[in-house]
C-alpha cells in the first residue's frame, strides 16, 4: 500500500519561555497554528529496512532525519519487520523556525499508523512523537493549540480568524539549540500576553490577534542576525497588520487581512528575500491529512 501524508509547517503566534529545567530544556507557553505551507511524505511498503529520499539536498538522508527516526521508532516499538521507503517532497524551508523536520516526523507517524494498522490514537502518536522532538506532538495534532511544558502539553484552540500569512525566510538557517543557549532569562523584560491572544481567538478578532503577537526568542535571533530585523521592518512598511519571528527563527511572518495587501507585501519582499510565501492558516489535521 502507498500512502501520501501532508506535513504542514507551524508558526508561533506567541512564544513565552517560563524557566530552564533541570533536564536542560525550557518550560514554554506558546500558541501555535499550522499553515498551508507543507511537505508531502510518500510512504511505500518494502520487504525490509528503511530507505529515505528527498527532493531537497538540505536535509540529512540518514538516521539524523526526523522522518527516518520516526520510522525506526515505530518499527522498534511495534516489532514491525516490513520495510519502508520514505520520499520527502520538501517545500518547508529547513532550519527556519517552521518545524519542517518535526512536521515530517509527525506525518510519518500518522502515515505508518494507518499503513500498519497500529490503531494508535492522536494522543498516543503525539506521546510517541515527543521522543523525536519538542514540536512533534503539536505537529501530530495540527490545527491551533496552546503548547506547554517542552511543547507536548496541548490544549486545542479555535482556528484563528481568516487571514493571509506572508512568510519570509532569510538565506541562513538558525540552530534552535543555540538560540535557547543564548537566551538570558534576566534580559527578558516583556512576555507575551496569553490571555489577550486567547481572547482574540475566541472572539475571532483579527486586529487583537495582531496586537498580541509576541516571542521572547525574537530578540536573541534579531541580535545575531540583523537581516531578520530588516525583514520585520520591511514587512510592516509594506502593510502587514502584525509581524513576528516564528519559533527560534529566522523566518518572519506577517498577518494580513486583505488579499491586495498580501500581494503588495509579497511583491515588495521579493526584492530582498528569495523565499517568500503567502499562505492560509489550516484547521485541524485529524481529517484529510492523508491525501
Ligand atoms: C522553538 C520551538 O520551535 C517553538 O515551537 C520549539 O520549542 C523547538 O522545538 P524542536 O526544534 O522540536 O526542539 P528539540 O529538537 O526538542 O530541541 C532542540 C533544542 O532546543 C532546546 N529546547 C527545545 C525545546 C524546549 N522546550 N526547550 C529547549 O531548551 C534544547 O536545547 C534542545 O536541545
Ligand atoms: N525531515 C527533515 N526536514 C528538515 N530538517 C531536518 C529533517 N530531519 C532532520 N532535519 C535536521 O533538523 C534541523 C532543523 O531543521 P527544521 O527544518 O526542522 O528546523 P526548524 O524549522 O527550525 O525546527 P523547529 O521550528 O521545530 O525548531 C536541520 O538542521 C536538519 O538538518
Amino acid at each position: 500500500m502507498d500512502i501520501s501524508v501532508k506535513a504542514p509547517a507551524k508558526i508561533n503566534l506567541t512564544l513565552d519561555v517560563l524557566h530552564k529545567r533541570p533536564d536542560g530544556y525550557h518550560d514554554l507557553e506558546m500558541v501555535m497554528t499550522t499553515v498551508d505551507l507543507a511537505d508531502r511524505i510518500d510512504l511505500t511498503e518494502t520487504t525490509g529496512g528503511i530507505r529515505l529520499q528527498s527532493t531537497s539536498g538540505f536535509v540529512p538522508f540518514d538516521d539524523r532525519n526526523l522522518a527516518y527516526r520516526a520510522a525506526v521508532l515505530v518499527k522498534e516499538r511495534f516489532g514491525i519487520t516490513k520495510g519502508i521507503h520514505i520520499l520527502i517532497h520538501k517545500r518547508i524551508p529547513v532550519a527556519a523556525g517552521l518545524a519542517g523536520g518535526s512536521a515530517d516526523a509527525a506525518a510519518t507517524l500518522r502515515g505508518l499508523n494507518t499503513m500498519w494498522n497500529l490503531g494508535l490514537s492522536m494522543e498516543e502518536l503525539a506521546e510517541l512523537g515527543l521522543a523525536l522532538g519538542s514540536d512533534v506532538p503539536f505537529c501530530v495534532r495540527g490545527g491551533t493549540a496552546i503548547a506547554r511544558g517542552r511543547g507536548e502539553q496541548l490544549t486545542p484552540l479555535p482556528t484563528p480568524p481568516p487571514c493571509w500569512v506572508v512568510l519570509a525566510k532569510p538565506p541562513h538557517g538558525v540552530s534552535t539549540a543555540e538560540v535557547f543557549q543564548a537566551l538570558k532569562m534576566e534580559k527578558v523584560t516583556s512576555h507575551p500576553n496569553l490571555e489577550g491572544m486567547l481572547h482574540a481567538l475566541e472572539n475571532q478578532d483579527f486586529n487583537q490577534m495582531c496586537d498580541q503577537l509576541g516571542n521572547v526568542l525574537e530578540n536573541v535571533t534579531l541580535e545575531a542576525y540583523p537581516k531578520v530585523r530588516f525583514l520585520k521592518e520591511r514587512m510592516a512598511t509594506f502593510g502587514a497588520n502584525g509581524v513576528l519571528m516564528s519559533g527560534s527563527g529566522p523566518t518572519v511572518f506577517g498577518l494580513v487581512n486583505k488579499e491586495s495587501v498580501a500581494r503588495r507585501v509579497v511583491n515588495g519582499l521579493r526584492g530582498f528575500c528569495r523565499q517568500v510565501y503567502a499562505v492560509r492558516m489550516l484547521g485541524g489535521l485529524e481529517e484529510g491529512s492523508i491525501e
